[in-house]
């Protein structure tokens, strides 16, 4: 991969530690029941399952469908850079502080046909201040089959008014916006 700089953290970044209260073996479930990434109330999302074994990393599915296609019979891949992001943000999320994408990098592989299921797995590298460091990669129908995308980022941490402000809700603050802890 075509890595820059800016997602790799600084030599010495001591390994994260997972949050006590990080949801480990089960399924992880919606952060928002309408988001486009892993709500199951959005009727074109991409509707993204996860688990994390360990509360640093996750592995997430996305089966990719007809409302998904770039080329005919193949999926946009700024749909699959989508399903890195938010399988990236499911990473943070276990790490129980509000976080947004800053920085999203993605390097395709190979093409992702229309109903092949993605395994990604994402994971954190290290925090350094507001900066999370993640990478992703996604693989075609199987933990061992080709890899079709890898992905790294800097998600920032930001206040948890940050989108009561921009969005107008946060945390259950509006109705029908409720954000699953
Ligand atoms: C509790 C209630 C919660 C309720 C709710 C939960 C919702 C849980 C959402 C989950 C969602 C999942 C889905 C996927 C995740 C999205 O898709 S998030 C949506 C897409 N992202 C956005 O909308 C972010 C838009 N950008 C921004 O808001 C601002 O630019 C940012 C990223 C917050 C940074 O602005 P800032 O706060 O002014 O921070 P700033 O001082 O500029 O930077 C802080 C540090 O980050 C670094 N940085 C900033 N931008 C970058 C960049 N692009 N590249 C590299 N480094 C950067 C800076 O260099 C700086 O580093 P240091 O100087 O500390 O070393």
């Amino acid at each position: 991969m075509n890595r820059s700089t800016l997602t790799v953290p600084p030599a010495g970044t001591p390994q994260p530690e997972p949050h006590p209260e990080a949801s480990v073996g089960v399924p992880l479930g919606p952060h928002y029941a309408r988001c486009f990434g892993c709500g199951p109330d959005h009727p074109t999302g991409l509707h993204l399952e996860a688990v994390s074994h360990d509360g640093l990393s996750v592995h997430a599915e996305f089966t990719v469908g007809d409302l998904h296609q770039g080329a005919p019979g193949l999926a946009h891949g700024g749909v699959l850079a989508t399903a890195i992001d938010e399988a990236l943000g499911m990473v943070v999320w276990l790490l129980r502080k509000p976080y947004v994408t800053g920085r999203l990098e993605t390097d395709y592989l190979r093409p992702v046909p229309v109903g092949t299921t993605l395994l990604i797995t994402t994971r954190c590298t290290g925090v350094v201040g507001r900066k999370a460091y993640l990478e992703a990669e996604a693989r075609l129908d199987a933990p061992d089959g080709p890899v079709a995308v890898r992905g790294a980022a800097v998600f920032v941490e930001v206040p948890a008014a940050h989108f009561e402000r921009h969005g107008g809700g946060a945390g259950g603050m509006v109705p029908g916006r409720e954000v699953n802890p």
